[in-house]
């Protein structure tokens, strides 16, 4: 194969060559009333329908050209190698809800499944009644429905359990604790997939905390990192001070959002459309703010006063003005389309870009805007709350 796009990303609007996807699977049959809220679901997809919607917007990235990789495969194809293997069993026994008598037991059981079926389990996780004969006082106290190793319905969210920055593939460390594990996966994939070899990787799922969907490539060399309720400061220090040292970044703006379900990540406020504009959340667009992070001569950081985010990204991107597409929404309008991740778009190049169709207004606007929106069908996709851009993870786009 010698025309696979060389990896890397340095912005967010490069003409996107190769994404990462996670094909919605029987994780998120696991979902029950019971478990949604803690799985960070707001109800209870129809999977088959997710499945559908899924397809379609693979096909659409398919039909622009875009190299569709999916984490299962990727994962599957990684857990051919033993020393993966063993890593990956390793890394989940090492719950402490489990116990010893457990621990062993899921050890010599995991190991003996095959690559794919290793790999359906580390991502659709194993209920109490799925083994026997375990001879574990956990398995006797709990229900049958209890799981053993949880299930990773959010692995549909490839945005967030990993970021390339660069030429490098940044493992990030997720906050909620549904979510660990999946870093885990994706820490795993690009240490021993052979398609990664080469790659080097930054940060690690078990490193202060930081998730992709906070991590926007403003330019080339210019990264707004949010922080709020999952990347927290000493997650977007480290990134900073990375980037900086290995000449990645010049800048990179830590931006405060609120810690709240609706804000969980930079991304669900605002997504860029065009190399000098965004979408924005018009609600928090006057009050967004940003401090910028520089590095000085010894490689320190130095940390400016906050000011308004829009002045600061321009000043870093070398604009006069990062435009603003205004949606112009009524704020009870522009609330909605919000939580349904309006703001939440994927451009695969500079003024072309991916949306749910639902928000309708928004994506008015975008077009009014000159912006080619291609809509796509998200009514089940979207109930655990992220858009196109949480979707997918760019591993290469085109240099501006
Ligand atoms: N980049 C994003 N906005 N991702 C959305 C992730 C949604 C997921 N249910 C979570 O709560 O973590």
């Amino acid at each position: 194969m010698t025309d696979q796009p060389t990896p890397g990303v340095r912005s967010e609007v490069g003409r996107l060559r190769t994404v990462m996807l996670h094909r919605p699977g029987n994780e998120l049959r696991r979902l029950t009333p019971r478990n949604n809220d803690s799985l960070l679901f707001d109800g209870l997809p129809w999977v088959d329908r997710a499945q559908a919607e899924h397809d379609a917007f693979a096909d659409v990235l398919r039909g622009r050209g875009v190299e569709v990789l999916y984490l299962s495969e990727l994962l599957t194809q990684t857990l051919a190698d033993p020393e993966a293997r063993q890593s990956a069993i390793e890394h989940t026994v090492t719950d402490l809800r489990l116990g010893d008598t457990l621990r062993r037991y899921l050890v010599d059981a995991l190991g003996d499944q095959g690559p794919s079926e290793l790999a359906e389990i580390l991502m659709a996780g194993l209920r109490t009644d799925e083994v026997s004969s375990t001879g574990s006082l956990v398995v006797a106290l709990h229900e049958p429905d209890d799981f053993l190793i949880d299930p990773l319905p959010n692995l549909l969210f490839t945005r967030d359990s990993s970021v390339w920055v660069g030429d490098r593939a940044t493992i990030t460390s997720l906050a909620m604790p549904a979510r660990r594990r999946e870093t885990q996966l994706t820490e795993l994939i690009y240490e021993f997939h052979p398609r990664f070899a080469g790659v080097q990787r930054i940060h690690g799922w078990d490193a202060e905390l930081l998730e992709g969907g906070d991590v926007l490539a403003l330019a080339e060399g210019v990264l707004a990192v949010g922080v709020g309720e999952r990347t927290r400061p000493a997650g977007a220090e480290r990134l900073a001070r990375t980037a900086f040292e290995l000449g990645l970044a010049h800048t990179v703006l830590a931006v405060p959002i609120d810690q709240d379900r609706a804000t969980m990540h930079l991304d669900t406020i605002c997504t860029m459309v065009d190399v000098d504009a965004m979408v924005m959340y018009l609600n928090v667009a006057h009050r967004l703010s940003a401090i910028t992070i520089k590095p000085d001569a010894d490689g320190d950081l130095v940390i400016e006063p906050i000011e308004h985010f829009l002045d600061a990204a321009a000043r870093a991107m070398g604009i006069e003005r990062l435009r603003l597409i205004d949606t112009g929404l009524d704020p009870v309008t522009a609330e909605r389309e919000q939580w349904d991740d309006g703001n939440n778009t994927l451009a695969i190049e500079p003024r072309v870009a991916i949306a749910y169709e639902r928000n309708v207004e928004t994506n008015e606007r975008l077009a009014d805007a000159g912006i080619e929106v291609i809509a796509i069908a998200g009514s089940e996709l979207g109930s655990g709350r992220g858009g196109p851009r949480c979707m997918s993870c760019p591993i290469s786009r085109d240099p501006l």
